[in-house]
């Protein structure tokens, strides 16, 4: 059950009263020997042309190649020519900024409401005694639009609720041509992921602030987890570093690439393929300087989808390592929670 909620983050740095006990010593997840607020190495993340992934050409062949390695080895990967214009990005990021520049008093009329996820507020906070992170967000589900509860949908800044509908209608069609991209990249039918997730499948779109902070060694902005979707698509701060992902036990940076959008394999992705593309386990860190912006969207099936392995990727050589499962998300929030890493949930 969810505890009664405490005040976001930006209302405890603008009250400036010192920084609370449960903010301190949160899980950083392996990376031993390397401090929260210390240099990382740097990853590099490699870069799709969407265009490609349906070209016969040599080039084409290529590109799939590249999709492959990328998302069996980190998770993630960049799309270019996804048919979003910089101009448009630009406008989600500066919006979603200026949401958040709100007063306090204008962001809670959107407020989520406790036992709910969908709204504006802080850390969902279960046990008294949970480490928190240092983060502020609004949730919203945009997609399919019967989903919707546009009370939670801020009317402000102006023009900010068309921007994502837009926003959403552009992803969704980009997430399709990505799961059949991937399917080929898998030498599997083009349709296959599309299939199974389904004509109703949903997307979350979770904006993230994370106000700068006193102490960036002892503080996390977001703990370290896998996501629970099937993919996220991901539009980063374009100005402010903070993610990193962790790979064989370090943690590794990921550059500031401006008006990209990142796209990480989540769990559900993980499982359809039987663990051949890698949800991986990434984290942001905060500073002291500047606030970072991201935004989230999340794309994952319907609570009734039947989710599996595809059968062109089962055999005797790669037997099956996930269950048949349903509403993942029910077992990804019961792990999450416990702070166990939540695909272990759903093996066989
Ligand atoms: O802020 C970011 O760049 C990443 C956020 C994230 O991992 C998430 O919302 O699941
Ligand atoms: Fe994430």
């Amino acid at each position: 059950m969810e505890k009664p909620k405490l005040k976001t983050v930006q209302e405890l740095v603008a009250a400036g009263e010192g920084l609370p006990e449960r903010y301190l010593f949160p899980p950083t997840g392996g990376g031993e020997g390397q401090p929260l607020n210390g240099l990382m190495p740097e990853m590099e993340i490699s870069a799709i042309d969407l265009s490609l992934l349906f070209s016969s050409s040599d080039e084409g062949q290529e590109e799939l190649r590249k999709l492959h390695s990328a998302l069996s080895t980190w998770g993630v990967v960049q799309v270019r020519n996804h048919g979003i214009t910089e101009a448009f990005l630009d406008k989600v990021y500066a919006q979603t900024k200026q949401f958040f520049a709100f007063s306090t008093e204008e962001k809670q009329k959107y407020a989520r409401e406790v036992g709910g996820y969908q709204g504006y507020g802080n850390d969902i906070i279960i046990s008294d005694d949970q480490a928190l992170d240092w983060i502020d967000r609004l949730h919203l589900t945009t997609y399919p639009e019967d989903l919707r509860q546009l009370k939670f949908w801020p009317e402000i800044p102006t023009g900010f609720r068309e921007t994502l509908h837009e926003y959403t209608m552009k992803l969704n069609i980009l997430r399709d041509q990505l799961f059949k991209g991937m399917a080929r990249s898998l030498e599997l039918e083009d349709n296959c992921f599309v299939e199974m997730c389904g004509e109703n499948s949903i997307m979350d779109i979770r904006f993230n602030m994370y106000p700068p902070c006193p102490r960036p060694d002892k503080v996390i902005g977001s703990r370290p987890h896998t996501d629970g979707s099937a993919v996220t698509l991901l539009l980063p701060d374009k100005n402010v570093g903070g993610l990193q992902f962790l790979k064989d036990g370090n943690w590794y940076e990921a550059p500031i690439i401006p008006d990209t959008i990142l796209v990480t394999v989540g769990d559900v992705l993980e499982i359809m393929s039987n663990g051949v593309y890698k949800s991986p386990i990434h984290r942001v860190v905060t500073n002291t300087e500047k606030e970072r912006i991201s935004v989230a969207t999340f794309c994952f099936p319907h609570a009734e989808q039947v989710i599996q392995p595809v059968d062109g990727l089962v055999s005797e050589a790669t037997p099956r390592l996930y269950k048949t499962i349903k509403n993942y998300a029910e077992i990804y929030f019961k792990y999450y929670h416990q702070g166990r890493k939540s695909i272990e949930g759903a093996m066989v």
